[in-house]
């Protein structure tokens, strides 16, 4: 490990006990704080999410500003029940819709960009189970204390729900995939425990000044362009503990793996550290069982599209 992550590491990590609400009412000093939430067929979680932080960082002290769920094309009655529980509720296709679309879950995180008005932006995955509101007051703590903090990320145990025993092995791609790229590649990346993790709080004007990688390339780029825009003191991470979420298929987290691989072949490529045009194939070949018993492939598009930073667009002409 560089000495520099190894600094980074003792200096930029805390723990969500580290934050109490009355430090973080005190610091808060004006500021705004939106939290976001992504949603894409979420009815079953998002509620409870939603509940949780109105109640205890909304109304029972005035901590969080504005409650936001991105309605991420979902096909179940996502939206109705984030409203419900008193979330703000957009449709990722309906905001900015002077742009062409785009898709997946980073796209919901850049238009939530313009709507959201918190002078800090706190996202948290609407697939989680047994949230906790320190999960926000945690995220928001080294941004509101230390005006030198641009960006923080949530790490925690990650147990793979269902397993059997303590098996902590959920976070498959970041493991996999992720964690072994930054190593090779962007080792002043390697302090970070989780990060891929879909908990993670940012300035909004900083937020404003990086582009956002679709689908699932946005975390992994995320950390990439911030690390180039503010520098690596200017990151931070937060130990919340624990984080169970609902697991997608190994087929389906194999889509979202060649997605983070594309990601770091873009990035790379854009840093001069590809040989040649760093083209790659984005399709995805996979196989089940067809009817006859024999093998079926299964081709999956795995092609991602990036969004410029929110701040170089015109305003939208209404
Ligand atoms: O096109 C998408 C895909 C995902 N999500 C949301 O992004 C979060 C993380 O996605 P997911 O749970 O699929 O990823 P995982 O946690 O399994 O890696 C969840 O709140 C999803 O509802 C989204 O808003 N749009
Ligand atoms: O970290 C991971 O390996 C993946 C999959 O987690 P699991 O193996 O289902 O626990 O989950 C994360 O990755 C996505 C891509 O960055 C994020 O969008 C998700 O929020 C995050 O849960």
């Amino acid at each position: 490990m560089l000495a520099e992550v190894r600094t980074w590491l003792d200096q930029r990590t805390s723990r969500a006990e580290d934050w109490d609400i009355g430090t973080l009412l005190r610091a808060k000093r004006g500021q705004r704080v939106s939290v976001v939430l992504p949603a894409r067929n979420e009815s079953a979680t998002v509620g409870a999410i939603v509940a949780a932080i109105r109640t205890a960082l909304r109304e029972a002290v005035p901590l969080v500003d504005e409650i936001i769920v991105i309605d991420s094309r979902s096909t179940d009655d996502t939206a109705r029940v984030a409203a419900e529980a008193g979330a703000a509720v957009f449709h990722q296709d309906q905001v900015r819709a002077d742009l062409p679309l785009g898709s997946g879950k980073g796209e919901a995180l850049w238009k939530s960009l313009f709507v959201a008005t918190g002078d800090i932006i706190v996202f948290v995955d609407a697939d989680l189970i047994g949230f906790s509101p320190s999960y926000v007051t945690g995220l928001l703590g080294p941004l509101l204390t230390d005006p030198a903090v641009a960006y923080v990320k949530a790490c925690y145990d990650r147990p793979l729900t269902g397993s059997e025993g303590p098996a902590l092995d959920g976070g498959r791609v970041t493991e996999l995939v992720a964690r072994p790229l930054l190593n090779q590649y962007w080792p002043r990346l390697a302090g970070f425990v989780q990060p891929l993790s879909g908990e993670y709080a940012g300035r909004g004007d900083v937020l404003r000044q990086v582009p956002f990688m679709s689908h699932y390339g946005v975390e992994l780029a995320l950390l990439i362009d911030l690390l180039e825009q503010v520098g690596l003191d200017a990151l931070a991470q937060v130990d919340l503990g624990l984080r169970e979420h609902t697991h997608q298929s190994t087929a389906d987290l194999g889509v979202m793996a060649a997605q983070i691989q594309h990601t770091a072949r873009i990035r790379l490529a854009r840093s001069g550290r590809l040989a040649g045009d760093g083209a790659a194939s984005t399709e995805l070949v996979q196989y089940t069982r067809g009817a006859t018993g024999r093998y079926r492939p299964l081709p999956r598009d795995t092609a991602i599209s990036e969004r410029p930073p929110a701040a170089s667009l015109q305003p939208q002409l209404v």
